[in-house]
């Protein structure tokens, strides 16, 4: 089953204006749009009889062995998708020896994703809270729930603005972030446009987690993260749901990556929806990609067996791309078996 063929599944299931938040864009689209054309417009270029063998796709980020270089980005609310919700989603991570970047606004909270899913390599994301000792409890409680990184979204100074969302406001009956428990109530997510580099440091003191920063879309900001001391990046624009008509990432992939200068991972999300999508990011400069959409998609057509499905697919479709492209492991992959557009 493809990720359209699941689409279709969720929208037979699920509450039309849940299906509307999970495919929600800003503006116009044309970025939400740009990231899957991006990838459509590349072209590989195979080597043929290079005697590669059988190949292994394995590799280790940030100290985590991943099956693939492929993860689970971060999406909220899985809860609208299946009852399981977050659970469901982190035991196919395990099952298929995937990377689950676990969103802060997850309505199961951390320490029973984890709890739900022992095998799960499990990073953490944060929008960080202006008040610095609720975000400093939040991220403990990352920690204590066995999170392997500290994914910091920094491309949300404010909620985007999405005209499409028909209605979507409050999470149904029962449902909450579970994250942002606070004695017996649970408190709202706060954007603030106030945050700067200096809160880096801030963040550095309160985890010994490695520190991802999420939402990088300049080769400038690429490199300021890492003076800062980021243990990583992902180019992201959200999936087009912050500010629309910013470029496709794969379009803005090489300069970051070149910037980056393998200092760090640099990983990339948006638009990742096939193996050949994901040997394209790898060639222009990407360590590992995530995937949103399709994970949540899988999740409301199949539950956890839909999740499975939809990354044992992706990681047997980059196998199946890498062999054809005669490469004998992800270290082949380089720049020249892409073709850029005219
Ligand atoms: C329904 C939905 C919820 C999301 N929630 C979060 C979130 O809580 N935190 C975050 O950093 N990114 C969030 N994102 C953005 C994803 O992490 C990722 O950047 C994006 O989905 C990648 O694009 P793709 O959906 O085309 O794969 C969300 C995306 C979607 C579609
Ligand atoms: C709860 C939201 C802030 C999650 C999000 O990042 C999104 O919907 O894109």
């Amino acid at each position: 089953m493809s990720w359209s063929a699941d689409r279709a599944e969720a929208e037979a299931r699920m509450d039309p204006a849940h299906v509307a938040y999970y495919a929600g864009w800003a503006g116009d689209g044309i970025t939400l749009r740009a990231n899957e054309e991006a990838f459509r417009r590349l072209r590989l270029l195979p080597r043929v009889l290079r005697g590669a063998g059988k190949l292994d796709t394995g590799m280790t980020l940030l100290g985590c062995p991943t099956a693939a270089p492929v993860l689970v980005a971060p999406t909220a609310f899985h809860r609208l998708a299946d009852p399981e919700g977050e659970r469901a989603t982190a035991r196919a991570a395990a099952a298929t020896g995937t990377i689950m970047i676990v969103s802060m606004a997850s309505t199961v909270g951390i320490g029973d994703v984890a709890a739900a899913a022992p095998g799960a390599t499990l990073w953490f994301q944060l929008y960080i809270q202006p008040d610095l000792g609720f975000t400093r409890s939040i991220v403990g409680r990352a920690e204590a729930a066995g999170c392997r990184a500290l994914v910091v979204t920094v491309d949300a100074p404010v909620r985007g603005r999405r005209d499409d969302d028909r209605g979507f406001t409050d999470l149904p009956e029962g449902l909450h972030c579970e994250n942002l428990r606070d004695g017996d109530g649970v408190r709202p997510i706060v954007m603030s446009p106030a945050f700067g580099w200096e809160h880096l440091a801030l963040l550095r003191e309160m985890t010994t987690m490695p520190i991802v920063i999420k939402g990088v879309l300049r080769p400038d900001d690429a490199r300021l993260a890492v003076d800062h001391g980021a243990d990583g990046i992902v180019v992201s624009n959200h999936g087009g749901r912050q500010l629309d008509t910013v470029p496709a990432t794969v379009e803005v992939l090489p300069g970051i990556a070149q910037a980056v200068g393998g200092a760090v991972p640099v990983l990339l999300d948006g638009g990742v929806r096939r193996g050949t999508d994901v040997v394209k990011a790898l060639a222009l400069g990407a360590d590992a990609v995530a995937v949103g959409r399709p994970v949540l998609w899988g999740l409301a057509a199949g539950g956890e067996p839909g999740v499975t499905r939809v990354l044992s697919t992706l990681r047997d479709e980059l196998e199946y791309a890498l062999t054809m492209c005669g490469c004998a492991g992800l270290d082949d992959i380089g720049p020249d078996l892409v073709r850029r557009p005219c």
